[in-house]
C-alpha cells in the first residue's frame, strides 16, 4: 500500500467475504468513533471534558471518569450497524447481545489510560475482534483466535495501529480530511533494546523474577548485564505500546501481592489479548512470565492477566527468570564497579 493511503481503501480491499466485511465494518466504525473522541479530547474542558469522576464505577471497581463514559457511548453507538454477535466493553458489566448468527464479536476498552485525562497526557481506545461461532458462547476462545485487533492513541497526533492478522500498520488522523492515512506499513519491534516500563512503586509487592529483572536493569553498566537501561512509565498502555512499536523496549504489568492484583491490573479480553496480538504481529512477544498471553482463555468478561511484552530478547529473559530462578545474578554486588569482577 502507498504511504498516505486511506484506511477505508485498505478496508475495502480486505472485505472479500462476509466475515471480513464484518471486520472491515467494525474497524471502520471504531475509526469513525475515535475521530469523534479525538476531537472531544482536543477540546478538553471547552467541550466539558475535565477527567472528573462521573459518579459511578465499572465492573472492575475503577472510578469512571467523564471521558470513560462518553467514549463508551461513542464507540458503542458507532458499532450499532455492524453485524456482531456480542460486544464486551470495559465500561459495561455485562455483554451487549447482537445477532447470534453474526460472524464476529468485539471487545473494547473505550478509553485507556483514564488516570491521564485531567493531566493532558496520552490516552487511547483498544479493540479486539474475534470470530463468532453460532451456538458457542462468545469470548471463550484463546486470544490466538482473534481476527483483528488494534488501538487508537490520542497523543499529539491521533494514530490508529491495526493488525488484520498479517502484520501491523499505523495510520495517522488527517484532521482536515477527517480520515486516517497510512504512515507505517509492516511495523517491526526492534529486537534488542535497553528500555523498560513498569510502575516501580509496586516493587515491594512483586514476585522475585520481576524484582530480579528490574534490579538487573537498575544496576546498569555496573551490574551483571553490563549495560545501562532507560526507564519510562506513562501510565497509559496505548502510549507504552506505541513507543515500543516505534523504538522497542519491554512493558511489564505483572501480577503482584496486593489484594486483587494476583493477575496484575490489565484485562484479558480488551487489553492484554489485543495488545499481545499486535505485539506478536510486529515480531515481538507477549507473556505472563510463565505462558504466552494469546494461549489464555477468559472465564469472565473482565478477567485480568499479567502482561509482559515487547522486544523478544527482554520477554525471553523475563520468562527465563520465572522458569529458572538460578538465571538471576542475585550476587550483583560482585559485579559492581568496585566488586570482585571489576576494577
Ligand atoms: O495506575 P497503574 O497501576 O500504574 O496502572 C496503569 C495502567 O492502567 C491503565 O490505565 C488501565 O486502563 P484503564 O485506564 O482503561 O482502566 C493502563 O492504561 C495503564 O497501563
Ligand atoms: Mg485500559
Ligand atoms: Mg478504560
Amino acid at each position: 500500500m502507498d504511504q498516505g493511503q486511506t484506511l477505508s481503501v485498505l478496508l475495502d480491499s480486505y472485505a472479500v467475504d462476509p466475515q471480513r466485511k464484518a471486520v472491515a465494518a467494525a474497524v471502520g466504525a471504531i475509526a469513525a468513533g475515535s475521530i469523534e473522541i479525538s476531537e472531544l479530547i482536543g477540546q478538553g474542558a471547552l467541550a466539558g471534558i475535565t477527567g472528573a469522576a462521573h459518579g459511578g464505577s465499572n465492573a472492575d471497581g475503577d472510578v469512571q471518569k467523564d471521558l470513560d463514559v462518553k467514549a463508551d457511548e461513542i464507540i458503542t453507538a458507532a458499532l450499532k450497524d455492524v453485524p456482531f454477535a456480542a460486544l464486551a466493553s470495559e465500561e459495561s458489566d455485562t455483554l451487549v447481545d447482537g445477532d447470534p448468527n453474526a460472524p464476529i464479536s468485539i471487545a473494547y476498552d473505550p478509553l485507556d489510560g483514564s488516570s491521564n485525562i485531567d493531566t493532558n497526557m496520552t490516552v487511547g481506545t483498544i479493540f479486539s475482534i474475534i470470530p463468532n461461532q453460532p451456538g458457542v458462547k462468545p469470548f471463550t476462545a484463546p486470544g490466538s483466535c482473534q481476527i483483528a485487533a488494534g488501538f487508537v492513541v490520542y497523543g499529539p497526533q491521533t494514530s490508529l495501529v491495526l493488525t488484520l492478522g498479517d502484520g501491523v500498520d499505523i495510520f495517522t488522523l488527517d484532521r482536515k480530511a477527517r480520515t486516517y492515512r497510512l504512515i507505517r506499513e509492516r511495523v517491526t519491534v526492534p529486537a534488542d533494546t535497553a528500555e523498560y516500563a513498569i510502575n516501580a512503586s509496586n516493587h515491594r509487592h512483586w514476585e522475585q523474577p520481576i524484582r530480579d529483572f528490574v534490579d538487573e536493569c537498575i544496576a546498569g553498566a555496573d551490574g551483571p548485564r553490563a549495560k545501562d537501561f532507560n526507564m519510562r512509565w506513562i501510565g497509559s498502555l496505548v502510549a507504552e505500546v506505541y513507543r515500543i512499536l516505534t523504538r522497542g523496549g519491554v512493558f511489564l504489568y505483572p501480577g503482584d501481592n496486593r489484594p486483587g492484583y494476583g493477575n496484575g491490573r490489565l484485562r484479558l479480553l480488551y487489553e492484554t489479548h489485543p495488545m499481545s496480538f499486535v505485539m506478536e504481529q510486529a515480531g515481538g512477544a507477549a507473556s505472563t512470565g510463565r505462558e504466552r498471553v494469546l494461549d489464555l482463555t477468559a472465564k469472565t468478561i473482565h478477567q485480568r492477566s499479567p502482561l509482559i511484552m515487547g522486544s523478544m530478547d527482554k520477554v525471553k529473559r523475563i520468562e527465563l527468570l520465572h522458569t529458572d530462578p538460578s538465571a538471576a545474578s542475585r550476587s550483583a554486588p560482585l559485579f559492581a564497579r568496585r566488586g570482585l569482577f571489576r576494577v
